[in-house]
This record gives structure tokens, sequence and C-alpha cells, in this order.
């Protein structure tokens, strides 16, 4: 039997709001608790009974970028003040950074630039130096990946240099700042040698401390937030994750417009029958819903992936192990198993050696 050590429990809701929109931001429900369990890791359980449709969580980005095709005309882009985050629309007038680094930055009005001025500054140089560059040369994905990692930087620096916590910053044990950054999982144990190489080569190239990225970290400890951000950054849909059994005909989750880290949020483990869906609401804000009853005691799980994208076990089974580097045991996960494969060391967790 899996033994379970409870980190805490808590009896209140926690509500946070944000500092400058009056926004409830930051949300846990009070029958949810953070737990350990040897093999999964940090994973959120039910304290109490939790009936279906019961909104269990909301939580802010600690960093968020839009995944746009094409960034000029693209409708999708998100305003660049985090406090913000409101869809771009292409009928809705944008401000368009004064330096001109990027089309992808904009912002819904005057206010939101002016509002996002210190936390854009941090990254507007390494945009306009690197941007097209690691574009070019890297493509589109680690563009985004590497951006990501400097919006973690620049919130860091806020929260060091002029942010003095207005938002509690842990609540009840709930860590949303950059110490529940530091508590996320992954490392350089957790991916292959090869793409530790790369990203070594990626930070060294783009990413180390410098006058145009101040951030005051070792390259290593760039290449741990790499490798944390890969393990639990999620992509952003306008349709929900998790839904199971999946709808006939199955209706997909629609494209990706953003990618972001949340620390709460990537408190969740994957299961591929989960018993929460999740969604971002209009401000890139993640929201986690019971979509089952849930028994005081069970484990509290999304799906890391669109469920009608892969539906057979080889497909999960194969995606989970390239993009999150685990073997799922989830209930549907033992159940398709061939009996013979159940004790198969081959479809347990892998190591790279
Ligand atoms: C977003 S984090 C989830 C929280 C994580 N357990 C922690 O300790 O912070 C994703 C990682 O959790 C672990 N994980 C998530 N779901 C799992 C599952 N069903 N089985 C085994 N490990 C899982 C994997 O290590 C995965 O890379």
């Amino acid at each position: 039997m899996i033994q379970t050590a409870y980190i805490r429990s808590q009896a209140s809701i926690l509500i946070a709001s944000d500092e400058t929109v009056g926004r409830t931001s930051r949300w846990v429900h009070s029958h949810l608790i953070q737990a350990l369990d040897p093999i999964k890791g940090r994973q959120l359980r039910a304290f109490k009974d939790i009936p279906a449709g019961t909104r269990m969580l909301v939580d802010r980005p600690y960093a968020i970028i839009p995944v746009v095709d094409n960034p000029a005309t693209n409708d999708d882009l998100l305003c660049s003040n985090r406090a913000c985050n409101c869809a771009l629309r292409s009928n809705v007038s944008r401000v368009s950074c004064p330096h001109g680094c990027v089309a992808d930055v904009a912002w819904c009005s005057s206010t939101c630039r002016d509002a996002d001025k210190a936390y854009h500054s941090f990254e507007c140089n390494w945009l306009k130096r690197y941007a097209n560059s690691i574009r070019k040369k890297w493509g589109e994905y680690v563009f985004g990946m590497s951006w990501l990692i400097v919006r973690m930087l620049a919130s860091r620096h806020i929260e060091r240099t002029i942010q003095h916590d207005t938002d509690t910053s842990s609540t009840h044990g709930w860590r949303h700042d950059w110490c529940g950054i530091e508590l996320l999982c992954g490392s350089v144990d957790t991916w292959s040698h090869e793409q530790v190489r790369s990203w070594t080569l990626l930070v060294k190239k783009y990413l180390q401390n410098s006058a145009v990225l101040p951030h005051g970290l070792t390259a290593q400890q760039v290449l741990h937030l790499i490798c944390q951000e890969e393990a639990n950054s999620f992509g952003l849909y306008p349709r929900e994750t998790g839904i199971y059994p999946c709808p006939q005909p199955h209706i997909n989750r629609g494209e990706q417009f953003a990618a972001a880290v949340y620390p709460l949020a990537a408190m969740a483990n994957h299961s591929c029958i989960p018993n929460m869906i999740h969604k971002p609401d209009e401000y890139g804000h993640m929201v986690f819903t019971a979509s089952k009853d849930i028994l005081a005691g069970q484990e509290c799980c999304i799906s890391y992936f669109d469920l009608t994208e892969y539906t057979d076990l080889t497909s999960r089974r194969e995606h989970l192990r390239k993009s999150f580097r685990f073997t799922c045991q989830c209930d549907r996960c033992v159940s398709e198993t061939p009996a013979h494969e159940l004790n198969d060391w081959s479809v347990m967790p892998s190591m790279d050696i």
C-alpha cells in the first residue's frame, strides 16, 4: 500500500486578491490539501468529500506568455500586464512596446502598459537582442520556453526589488511566490542527457546573468529552472482539458494560445481518468473543477493532455514518457494493461543511464 504523508490540513478557503485590479487571483477550496506520495511526489488530496461541479482551485500565473503563429495579426494575444492578461481581440486597438521589442508584447491600454513598466523593462532588452535569433536558430518552441524563463526571472526580480509582498505569499502553506517556484519538481536528473546538454548551451548563449538579463543566478540555477519549467508548465487552451469519458463525437480542447507556470496548480498529478477538469479563465488564471464526486482521502488529478487526442494505452504511455518522464499507473492504465505486462519492469518509470 502506498504510504501518504500529509503535509498539512487546513480549514479555511484561501483568497488572495490581485494588488492592482482588485480581482480574486488565487483560491483553494478548504477541502483540498497538499500531500506527499513516495512515487509521484507532491499531490493534491480531498480532505473531506467534494461534490462534482465544485470549483476547487484558481491560480494566477507566476509567468505567462502568448503562443501565436503570427503575433502581428493574430487575435489571441494577451495583454502583457500580468495583473490583467485579458485577451487582445483583433478589433480592439493594442498598445505596442515603445521600444519596438517584439510584436508578441502588447497591452490593452496605456494604463496597463504603464502599470507593467518595471516588469517589461526586465525583458525588453533581452527580447530585442535575442528573440529573432532564438526563433531562427532554435525554433518557436524553444523561444517560448526561454521567454517563459525570462518572465519567471522578471517576476522574481519584481518580488525582490519592488513588490514587498502586498499579496500574502504563503497562506496556509500554499506558496505562490519564488519559494513556490523553488518547490516545483524537476531537475537535470529528470531529463535525458541530450536534452540537458542542449539546454546547457541555450543558457550559455542566451540566459546567463548579464547586463541584458540581470537576474543574479548562476548558469546551473537557470538550467535547473528550465528543468522545472518543462516539468510543470501548462499549455492554455480555450476549452476544458480532462473531460472523461470523452464527449462523443470528440471535441478537442482547441488551439493553444498561451503557456504559463502556476505554483499551486503545478501540484496536481496526472491521471488518464481524472476527477478534475481544468481550463483557464479569461485572464489566464487556471481553474480546477471537480468532474466527479470526490471522496475524502482520494487524490485529485487532472489530465496533462487532451484525452480525445491520445486514446489508447500505448499512445498515452508514449506521450507521458516523452513529455513528462513518468509511466502512468492510474486505474485506467492498469485496467488496460495486458496481464503479461503487469509485472514487466519496462513499463515502470524509466531513468536514462
Ligand atoms: C506538474 S508536476 C506534479 C506535482 C509533482 N508531483 C511535485 O512533486 O511537484 C509533474 C510531475 O509529477 C509527477 N507525476 C505526475 N503525475 C504522475 C503519475 N500519474 N505517476 C507518476 N508520477 C506523476 C511526475 O514526476 C511529473 O513530471
